[in-house]
């Protein structure tokens, strides 16, 4: 079973105010919810997970190997993540290559390079863009390129940032497909969203952070349910929820 685990990890920035600071985190195989508001600290988790910041103290492990003790392929095999922000992911000049070059690191062969780009392309709905430039196509567009440049490596743990952030319904769809199909099959994908009708809906455990701390672990079904809780963590409720609560005051009432 894929592991990755935190351990009295604290972080800061050079000049900054933020601090990052979590005990114990162990995240496994599934779907993986992190929310919080603006500012909570969600992207630096992400990026402490993915390696591409370092702890102040504390330890990142892999199944039981420090995160640093993954280098080259070997962390590519272990770990992918997409940013937020596509434009600050996306350098090839054309599609098809961003998909090719992660397969390329990890020395797949050249028909398998061919075939997996394909089949990725083909699921998040851009085979038809494969030689286009990346920077000629929209904004939701390079959204699912740069997913999918991750999804076809299949590392044993994904980091979306706002994967859903600026796509339409059926694009939500596919990429909730795949995100489904790979926790079914083993991988850790873990997603950081503002999106809380998607949370309630696909999410059976949501991790809920707060001033740089992780405040809520557990079934996300009673997280909407705490005011308390939904406040200090300054989510907006989903719709199903809002609609219960006012049903809930209605029948009292009556
Ligand atoms: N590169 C950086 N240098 C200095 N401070 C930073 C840097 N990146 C983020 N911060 C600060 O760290 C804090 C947490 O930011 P972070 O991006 O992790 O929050 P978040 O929960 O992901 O927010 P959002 O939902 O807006 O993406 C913020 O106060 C932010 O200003």
């Amino acid at each position: 079973m894929t592991k990755i685990e935190i351990n009295d990890l604290k972080f800061t920035y050079p000049g900054d105010n933020f601090g990052l600071k979590i005990k114990h985190l162990t995240f496994s195989e599934g779907m993986i919810a992190i929310i919080g508001q603006n500012g909570a600290g969600k992207s630096t988790l992400l990026k402490l997970l993915s390696g591409l910041n370092q702890p102040d103290s504390g330890e990142i492990t892999v199944e039981g190997q420090n995160l640093n003790d993954y280098i080259g392929d070997k962390r590519l095999e272990q770990i992918g993540l997409t940013f937020q922000d596509p434009n600050d992911q996306i350098f090839n000049a054309t599609v098809k290559k961003e998909v090719e070059w992660g397969l390329r690191q990890m020395d797949k062969p050249e028909t398998e390079v061919e075939r997996i780009t394909e089949e990725v392309l083909q699921e998040v709905g851009l085979a038809d863009k494969m030689d286009e430039n990346p920077y000629d196509l929209s904004l939701s567009e390079r959204k699912l390129l740069s997913i999918a440049t991750v999804v076809a490596v299949r590392p044993k743990i994904l980091l979306f940032d706002e994967p859903m952030m600026s796509l339409d319904w059926p694009s939500r769809k596919k990429i909730t497909d795949i995100f489904r199909y790979l926790a079914d099959r083993g991988h850790v994908v873990i997603t950081i969203t503002h999106d809380m009708d998607w949370v309630l809906e696909e999410y059976e455990d949501v991790y809920a952070m707060a001033h740089g701390e992780l405040v809520y672990s557990g079934k996300t079904s009673e997280f909407f349910e705490s005011p308390s809780l939904v406040e200090e963590v300054g989510v907006l409720l989903p719709k199903a929820t809002e609609v219960k609560r006012e049903l809930d005051r209605y029948l009292k009432e009556k």
